[in-house]
């Protein structure tokens, strides 16, 4: 089997994953660059959680591989995913899971602090990113005291504050009332994309990763492309979604946005 391309932050082949024996991945392959924001879309149960939670180390395929930076995650221990998932990666999903007895800035100084980062300077960093998403007047509130729109984005620093690698966000505003959609995006890929952070985007809703990207007033684009998702395995994406896809090949392994 080949060895991943130097310049993929994650590269993943032949991904296989079933629950009871029902099949969720089929075979998926694909490529993500450093700081590329890839949109995974597909409708409901297409796949798009159990991918994030393979490539992110959280599940592992019952066959297939998942490397990152060139290094193998398949091949870890639990032990050695937690950390690095710790360390290198950061997860958002639909509900922001804030900590109610934490302040805002606690909650989001929280991944700094289990580093051993002094308390002063996870202070300073959790308040510059609560200002970067705008909501840096929120710091010293509980969760309970934000709105829902408000709570995502103290998430989305939380997730972001220790500068991962790789910030790997599921369905994160299914929550939000429409008008809050684009603009959590658009802060969250803006945000990403100023610090280099590759994203990897589960959104069921298409039309929304393309609305943030053509009413973006910003300058930050939302998805570099798409890799749509069915019954598991890549499709080819609609024209005009920017998606890069190859038909599936001859061993049935499906590859999404193959890099050179
Ligand atoms: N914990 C589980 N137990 C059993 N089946 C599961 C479980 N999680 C997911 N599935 C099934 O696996 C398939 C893929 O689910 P997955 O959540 O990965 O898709 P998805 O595209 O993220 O869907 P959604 O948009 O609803 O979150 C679906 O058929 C789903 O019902």
């Amino acid at each position: 089997m080949a060895a991943p391309p130097d310049n993929d932050v994650l590269w993943a082949r032949g991904l296989h994953y079933a629950y009871d024996g029902s099949p969720a991945l089929q075979g998926i392959s694909l490529g993500i660059r450093v700081g590329e924001i890839v949109a995974v879309t597909g409708a409901r149960g297409s796949g798009k959680t159990t991918l994030l939670r393979c490539l992110s180390g959280q599940t592992l395929p019952e066959q297939g591989e998942v490397w990152f930076n060139s290094s193998p995650v398949h091949t870890l221990s639990e032990a050695a995913r937690e950390r690095l998932r710790l360390s290198r990666f950061g997860w958002i999903d639909s509900s922001p899971r804030l900590v109610p007895e934490l302040t805002v800035w606690e909650n989001v100084a929280l991944p700094l602090l289990l580093h051993g980062t002094s308390h002063r300077s996870a202070r300073r960093s959790a308040q510059e990113w609560l200002e970067r998403l705008d909501v840096g007047g929120c710091a010293g509130k509980r969760p309970v005291a934000l709105r829902q729109a408000q709570r995502q984005r103290v998430a989305v620093a939380r997730a972001l504050v220790h500068s991962p690698a790789v910030l790997f966000a599921d369905e994160p505003t299914a929550p939000l009332h429409q008008s809050d959609r684009a603009q959590v995006l658009r802060t969250l890929a803006a945000a990403a994309r100023s610090h280099g952070i590759t994203v990897v985007l589960a959104t069921h809703d298409l039309a929304l990763t393309q609305a943030a990207r053509t009413e973006d007033v910003t300058g930050a684009v939302l998805a570099d492309r798409t890799m749509p998702l069915a019954d598991g395995r890549c499709v080819r994406s609609p024209a005009g979604t920017g998606a890069a896809t190859v038909p599936p090949d001859p061993e049935g392994t499906a590859a999404c946005s193959l890099s050179a």
